[in-house]
C-alpha cells in the first residue's frame, strides 16, 4: 500500500505517449491528426480530486487497503506502469525489488528526514528529488545485516 501510494503521488515515469497512426483519430470531442504524439501526464491523473477525493495530495497508503478498484472512482486512471499493450515489462520485478529493499531497510534501520531536506520533486527524464534526499539513519540493535 505504501509503495502504491508513493507511485501515485510521485510516479517516476511522468507520462505515457502514443502516436495517432490513423487519420481522424477521435478522442472525445478532440480530433487527433495522423502522426501526432499524445502525451498522457500520469501525475495529473493521479492527483485529480474528482477521481481520488479531496485528500488527493495527502500521503494515505490506506486508500489502497481494498485494492486499486476501491481507492478511486476510475481505477484505469492509476497507471504508474503505463497501460495497454505497452505496459511496463518490468513492473512485477520492480514491485518485488521495492518490497525486498524496503523490508530490509525498515527492519534494520530507523530513519527520518534531515531538517536540510527540501521537498522539490523534479522532472529529469523521470520524476526524482530535485535537491537530493538527506536522511538521518540509525542502525537498529536487532540489525540483521
Ligand atoms: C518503479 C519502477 C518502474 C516504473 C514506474 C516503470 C514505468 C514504466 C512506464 C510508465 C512505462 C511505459 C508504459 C506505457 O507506455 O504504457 C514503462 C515501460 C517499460 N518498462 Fe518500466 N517501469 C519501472 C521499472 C522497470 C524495470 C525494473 C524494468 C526492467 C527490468 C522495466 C522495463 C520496461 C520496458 C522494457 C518498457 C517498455 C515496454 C514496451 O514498450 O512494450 N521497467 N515502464
Amino acid at each position: 500500500m505504501a509503495i502504491q501510494e508513493v507511485l501515485r503521488l510521485y510516479p517516476p515515469a511522468a507520462f505515457v505517449s502514443r502516436e495517432a497512426l490513423q487519420e481522424n483519430t477521435q478522442i472525445g470531442n478532440i480530433n487527433v491528426p495522423k502522426g501526432v504524439c499524445i502525451w498522457t501526464l500520469i501525475p495529473t491523473l493521479h492527483r485529480d480530486a474528482d477521481i481520488w477525493g479531496s485528500d488527493v495530495n495527502e500521503f494515505k497508503p490506506e486508500r489502497f487497503a481494498n485494492g486499486v478498484a476501491n481507492a478511486c472512482k476510475i481505477p484505469q486512471l492509476y497507471i504508474p506502469f503505463g497501460l495497454g499493450p505497452r505496459l511496463c515489462l518490468g513492473r512485477h520485478f520492480a514491485m518485488v525489488q521495492l518490497k525486498v529493499v524496503l523490508s530490509l531497510i525498515i527492519s534494520n534501520f530507523s530513519f527520518s528526514l534531515s531538517p536540510k531536506y527540501r521537498h522539490c520533486p523534479t522532472y529529469k527524464m523521470i520524476v526524482e528529488p530535485g535537491q537530493d534526499v538527506q536522511i538521518l539513519i540509525k542502525r537498529l540493535n536487532c540489525c540483521n545485516l
